[in-house]
């Protein structure tokens, strides 16, 4: 369609890959930000600035089991010669009420445990005797075995000068300096970060809803017998698995039977709870192509979807459009199965990463050497061949052939090679682009 008139392109025209995905993708914007629970928002693009509001550390804290001291009362500590010091309690982690560490005196204080106030540093327990009379001690004994280790004395074998081994507050971020930025993809860390600031929910760029149906009469759910001409359903399972992947929280939807009026009632169905609709197969040109009999004829209210021949193999038929009351993308995929895998990959993967905000929505490509000769790629499309790549080798070995029923290959695979559409043949061992499929 031209965006300017709305006048649908002409049947014959051939779409380049590039023509097409840069029309897709042209109708396609961000999803608008919703708060999720730090968990749900895992993956997603942040959507507002974080400033802290109470600062990490929130407290000065021991970075060691061991004794909150005086600097000056150790200063002249040795093990030859330790300095004595009294036991006035525990600090442990959680402690909110904290003793007053005054002149000779020691507190024993666990890691992360707030520096009581008198004290500037912290002895670590194998600096000291532990309060047993002994040498230098390896560990602290457990309060509940030895409760008089919170009271006695404790000889300090070593010097600790002002904040040693103390976590001062602040000293991770301060108050009101910025913790996360607009446009940040949150990962373990983030999410971590969040959690420390103390942040429970999030702004960010939720995970699009894609539902994916598969159409044809001779469908069959896997785990089912199979009749006379009958397959398995094979692409909504890998369609949706690839949708999965690609960030999307993905529906699965029971195979359509080739029914112009079963497929509209399940799409009205469907257009509630989708960002994205993706359908496999009926869009080339049979007499029971119900995708495209159906989607071609929408009234201007119900939208439009307009089906396309493209310049690449696999892939050729495509069907693009917005429909429904909030003109749904709707991405009309072909049913041979490497054919609706390809397509997921060069069109639908974009249009789920675009929708979550993300920077990057292609897959990276590189350049390979390829280890066989591939003959007979079509003049004037791009063809995508499945190969195995090695990244350390800087290889890629062609799997399969080129034919679009190959499942095998495409799951023995780990990329795409990418045969231009001036390339007819490559000999061995020429460089070739390849797009590794994570
Ligand atoms: N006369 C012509 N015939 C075909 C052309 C053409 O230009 N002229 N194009 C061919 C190309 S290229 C493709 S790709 C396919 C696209 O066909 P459809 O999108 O209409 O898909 P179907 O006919 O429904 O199925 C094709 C093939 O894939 C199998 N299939 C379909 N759905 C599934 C599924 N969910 N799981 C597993 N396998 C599936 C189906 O049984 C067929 O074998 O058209 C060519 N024909
Ligand atoms: O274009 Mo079809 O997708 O080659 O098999």
């Amino acid at each position: 369609m031209n965006h300017a008139t709305g006048q649908t392109s002409h049947p014959d025209r051939v779409w380049s890959v590039a023509e097409h995905l840069d029309d897709v993708l042209s109708k396609i914007a961000p999803l608008d930000p919703i708060e999720l629970q730090l968990l749900d928002a895992q993956g997603c693009v942040l959507v507002e600035d974080v400033t802290v509001t109470v600062p990490l550390p929130p407290f000065d804290n021991s970075s060691m089991d061991g004794y909150a001291v005086r600097a000056a009362d150790v200063a002249q500590a040795t093990e030859a010669a330790p300095v004595t010091l009294t036991v006035i309690g525990d600090v442990a982690a959680g402690s909110g009420e904290l003793p007053e560490v005054g002149p000779g005196q020691a507190a024993r204080i666990m890691t992360g445990a707030p520096l009581p106030p008198g004290a500037e540093a912290v002895v670590p327990v194998e600096w000291t005797d532990g309060g047993a009379g002994a040498g230098p001690a390896a560990t602290m004994r457990a309060a509940s075995a030895a409760p008089e280790g919170a009271g006695g004395e404790v000889r300090i074998h070593r010097p600790a000068p002002a904040g040693a081994h103390v976590r001062a507050r602040g000293s991770d971020v301060t108050q009101g300096e910025l913790a996360l930025r607009t446009g940040t993809l949150l990962g373990p860390s983030q999410i971590g970060l969040l959690a420390a600031l103390g942040r429970g929910t999030v702004r960010v760029r939720p995970r699009p809803r894609v539902v994916v149906l598969s159409t044809g009469s001779e469908l069959v759910q896997p785990g089912e017998a199979l009749g006379p001409g009958q397959i398995h359903d094979s692409n909504s399972f890998q369609l949706t698995a690839a949708a999965r992947a690609a960030g999307a929280l993905a529906y699965r939807v029971g195979a359509v039977a080739d029914d112009a009026e079963t497929l509209r009632a399940t799409l009205e169905d469907q257009l509630i709870r989708a960002d994205v609709l993706v359908t496999s197969g009926g869009v080339s040109v049979g007499a029971y192509d119900v995708v495209k009999e159906t989607l071609a004829g929408l009234s201007a209210e119900e939208g439009k979807v307009e089906f396309r021949k493209l310049a690449m193999q696999p892939g050729k038929p495509q069907g693009f459009g917005l429909i429904g009351p909030d003109r749904i993308p709707l991405l009309a995929l072909p049913g041979n199965p490497v054919s609706s895998y390809v397509s997921f990959e060069l069109f639908v993967r974009p249009v789920i990463r675009a929708l979550m905000g993300l920077p990057d929505v292609h897959r990276p490509t590189a350049t390979a050497r390829c280890t066989a000769a591939l003959a007979s790629s079509p003049k004037g499309k791009r063809q995508f061949l499945r190969g195995s790549y090695d990244a350390e080798a800087g290889t890629v070995t062609p799997v399969g052939g080129a034919g679009s029923h190959l499942i095998k290959a495409m799951a023995h695979a780990n990329a795409l090679i990418v045969v231009p559409e001036d390339t007819t043949e490559v000999p061995e061992g020429a460089d070739v682009d390849v797009v590794p499929l994570g």
